[in-house]
């Protein structure tokens, strides 16, 4: 069962992941009433750039990442971005906002110049995560476990990397067994929702490259932590 360390973990860790949030007066942008594609690409954008700052602000709580390479922990960033952004907005979808974000961001999504190809994929990914009714410990856990990938691009020490990851691996998987007692495989099926992570993050490089053709500007951050 769960040790007494492990559960300090796992507080730090969800109580960091619930107060770095992107501000209400950001998310609210949401719902102003123009619905251009140009309109779109710019909410999103802007949602895009204040959840990167988000990121980096949760990662710095999480035990042992200031420890590594300061180097891998820009590599573990960008490697992960876009990964940890799916599985925040894929929150926002299953969490079926109150303030109506879940209809207004999808909407905006759908119509911002992405083609149908993603499109599809995308939200095939954001409904089956909503079917594994995560509890908060569960997702702030996932999106650690996932910035935490040893084999991102230019990381150097990946055993470091390695050693934090299976630590972060070693509560999720008891926290499965207690959260989802009748579900055996439900920790088997989390981990499968990365897989399905590492296939969006690679149709989100062709969404970028299609966006840039078509003149499209991203904020000096999201050009640095997407190399575009
Ligand atoms: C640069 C833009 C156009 C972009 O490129 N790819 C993606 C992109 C796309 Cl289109 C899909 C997945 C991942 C990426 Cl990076 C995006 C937009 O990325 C987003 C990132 C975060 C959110 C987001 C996250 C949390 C939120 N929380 C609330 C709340 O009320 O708590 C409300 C709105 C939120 C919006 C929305 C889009």
């Amino acid at each position: 069962e769960i040790t007494k360390e492990q559960q300090a973990l796992m507080k730090i860790i969800t109580d960091a992941y619930n107060r770095h949030q992107i501000p209400q007066d950001v998310a609210k942008k949401l719902l102003q009433d123009q619905y251009s594609a140009e309109e779109n690409f710019l909410l999103l954008t802007e949602m895009a750039t204040s959840q990167v700052q988000v990121l980096v602000e949760f990662t710095k709580n999480i035990p042992g990442f200031l420890s590594l390479d300061r180097e891998d922990q820009i590599a573990l960033l960008k490697g992960s971005a876009v990964e940890a952004m799916f599985l925040r907005s894929a929150q926002v979808f299953s969490r079926k906002m109150p303030s109506g974000h879940t209809e207004v961001l999808e909407e905006r999504i759908r119509k911002s110049g992405i083609s149908e190809e993603f499109i599809t994929p995308m939200f095939n990914f954001y409904k089956s995560i909503g079917e594994l009714h995560m509890v908060q410990e569960e997702q702030a856990l996932l999106t650690t476990v996932t910035i935490l990938t040893p084999d991102r691009p230019y990381v150097k020490d990946q055993q470091a990397v390695e050693r934090l990851q299976e630590t972060m691996l070693d509560v999720l998987r008891k926290l499965c067994v207690l959260q989802h007692p009748q579900e055996p495989q439900y920790f088997a099926r989390l981990l499968g929702r990365l897989t399905e992570l590492r296939t969006l993050s690679h149709y989100h490089t062709e969404m970028l490259v299609s966006w840039r053709m078509n003149d499209h500007k991203f904020t000096p951050l999201l050009c640095e932590i997407w190399d575009v």
